[in-house]
């Protein structure tokens, strides 16, 4: 049986469930403010509380592997569950783990996340391409193979992210325009969306047109640092110019912290997707 492709997938979702990317991001001070122990039963109730909020009308939730990992084995079977409810329920997954290897050790972590067969798999994962683009080669077979996707890392909405993905090499050319480029050849001939997706901060401003980097890759553009970290939806145009609809923000923390309250959860969620979809032209 065919898969159908990751990107189409998230096109469509993104169509009817309106453009957004909510990430469960159980920090323990979250934790703590929705009355919870900084535990694993906190934990679980914490990420089945926003899967049960949120699973059956955001297009996507990005659980961020690390919350989970900092409770051991038992965090990582409660990301388990939170992975297989919100697929059951209809959210697309992105996997949050930011992995990146050597080739053979990469493939190792493409079955992690892209295989069905694993406990963990996911719609997608997010990838460092900052061992070379080429290390991923394992990743983007497994994906083209399951019909799940990737995101590498490109433009970080972290400042400390600039001394790398600018530095430029012998032609000019930044590393995170050399990065965009891989993907851009990934996604070709693939409509309506590729699978291979960049992530490029909502908080860069003016910097990534700016230094003439084309954002025009066919995929998608997971676009974090929406609320907590500074940048709004009305952002995007600036920063994404032409490319703003295949852009998927990314929020957390200001959503997350409407919680435990479903309904003001959700109220949230809403508020984001309308105000997205306000500034994507389609
Ligand atoms: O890949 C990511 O999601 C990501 C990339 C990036 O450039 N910046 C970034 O903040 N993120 C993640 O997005 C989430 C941001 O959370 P908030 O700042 O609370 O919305 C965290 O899980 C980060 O790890």
């Amino acid at each position: 049986m065919t898969v159908e492709p990751f990107g189409a997938r998230l096109r469509r979702a993104m169509d009817t469930r309106g453009p957004l990317c909510v990430g469960i991001d159980p920090h323990a001070a979250l934790l703590t403010a929705w009355g919870l122990g900084d535990d694993v039963a906190g934990l679980e109730r914490f990420s089945r509380t926003v899967v049960e909020a949120l699973a059956d009308r955001v297009a996507v939730l990005k659980p961020q592997s690390a919350f989970f990992e900092r409770f051991g084995s038992r965090g990582v079977a409660v990301l388990e569950r939170a992975v297989a409810d919100a697929r059951a329920a209809g959210a697309l997954v992105l996997m949050d783990a930011k992995r990146g290897d050597i080739g053979s050790t990469m493939a190792a972590y493409a079955a992690a996340y892209l295989d069905p067969a694993s406990p963990l798999f996911s719609d997608a994962v997010t990838v460092s391409p900052y061992l070379g683009y080429g290390s991923l080669a394992p990743a983007v077979e497994a994906a083209r193979a399951h019909g799940t996707g990737l995101f590498a890392l490109a433009l970080t909405s972290n400042p400390e992210g600039a001394e790398v993905q600018r530095a430029t090499g012998a032609d000019g050319t930044t590393v995170a325009a050399t990065v965009l480029a891989h993907l851009k050849a990934e996604n070709a001939g693939e409509r309506p969306m590729g699978s291979f997706g960049a992530v490029v901060g909502a908080t860069l401003g003016r910097s990534v047109a700016g230094a003439g980097i084309d954002l025009d890759t066919g995929g998608p553009l997971l676009a974090p640092g929406i609320g907590a970290q500074g940048a709004t939806p009305a952002d995007l145009p600036e920063v994404f110019g032409a490319a703003v609809r295949n852009v998927l923000p990314s929020v957390s923390r200001e959503v997350l912290r409407h919680g435990p309250d479903t309904a003001a959860l959700r109220r949230s969620a809403e508020r984001f997707a309308e105000e997205v979809r306000a500034v994507v032209v389609p």
